[in-house]
């Protein structure tokens, strides 16, 4: 396995951008923590788009909507068009549409919010849960049965998880052998305020053990769906695309299975030792400190 680049100069900064076109970036972790823009990113994304360089947003967090999306890059004072933003909620409505063309008299048992929600609603796809099953009260089992309805169980980040939910997508599953099991995504956890909290793999774990079954499909990064709905958007060369992440298992090994350039931060999941540790399973082309660091070229 190579060993990784570690850009530390102006010099190793402007060769590696010199090396790309298209630049596919990571959210959580490598733009931001939460609604907190990281240091100097703001500065470097202005700096590849005044270099002309197309950037394409790629995030597993199904949270939002492309749209929400577009709402919070405009409020953090970052340029970017809607059609460069790619959401695991956005590829999930997509690939249930288009794919596997999912049946329009059956419905979606959502875990998760509203992003997920508006993407269904937005290419027409019946779903129930999410927010209605946010209540605390008791659960009344009387209240849970199967339903033939139910073409499929669609779990994404979900931040007001509960047993009812669990309860409601284990019976559907449980009840019916063809009811699909789909994820958006399966980080296990999520990068927030400097630090780490669980992820949609860490909130779908107790499914997986109690029906003894691992999902039928995971939409998001590393995973074919979401590279597929990019390049059914946008034609990559991909000697010249680079994707830049926090995460080895999603971002970089995402870049890898792309046959993309690949940049590791530091500033979201995956650290240094992870990269230079003997017989690293998974090891970018470059890696840096964080991608403000590039903002010693706007100086
Ligand atoms: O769903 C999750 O676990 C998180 O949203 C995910 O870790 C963040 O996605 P990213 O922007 O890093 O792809």
């Amino acid at each position: 396995m190579p060993t990784p680049i570690k850009l530390s100069s102006r010099k190793d900064y402007e060769s590696f951008l010199e090396k790309f076109d298209t630049f596919l970036l990571d959210c959580d972790g490598v733009l931001w923590h939460g609604n907190t823009l990281l240091p100097g990113v703001r500065e470097v994304l202005a700096l590849l788009r005044q270099k002309g360089k197309r950037l394409i947003f790629v995030t597993n967090n199904s949270a939002k909507s492309r749209a929400s999306y577009s709402l919070k890059f405009k409020k953090l004072n970052i340029e970017a068009n809607e059609n460069e933003i790619f959401g695991s909620a956005y590829i999930t409505a997509y690939y249930l549409k288009n794919i596997l063309k999912f049946p329009k008299e059956k419905k979606i048992y959502v875990i998760g919010e509203s992003g997920i929600t508006e993407e269904l609603d937005l290419e027409g796809i019946r779903f129930c849960g999410s927010s209605e099953d946010n209540d605390g009260n008791d659960i009344d089992f009387n209240n849970i049965y199967p339903d033939p309805t139910v073409g499929a169980v669609l779990c994404g980040l979900d931040t007001r998880i509960n047993y009812k939910k669990i309860a409601k997508a284990f019976n559907y599953l449980y009840s019916n052998p063809d009811c699909l099991f789909l994820l958006t995504n399966d980080d296990s956890t999520i990068p927030y305020n400097g630090t780490l909290y669980p992820g949609t793999g860490s909130l779908v774990a107790p499914l997986i053990k109690s029906l003894n079954r691992n999902p039928d499909a995971v939409m998001g990064k590393p995973n074919k769906p979401m590279m597929d709905c990019i390049t059914n958007e946008f034609q990559l060369d991909v000697e010249r695309t680079c994707m830049i992440g926090d995460r080895l298992d999603t971002d970089i090994q995402f870049g890898i299975n792309g046959k993309l350039k690949t940049l590791l931060v530091l500033t979201g999941v995956s650290k240094e030792h992870d990269i230079l540790i003997e017989n690293a399973p998974i090891v970018p082309d470059y890696y840096l400190p964080s991608l403000g660091d590039l903002s010693e070229l706007c100086k």
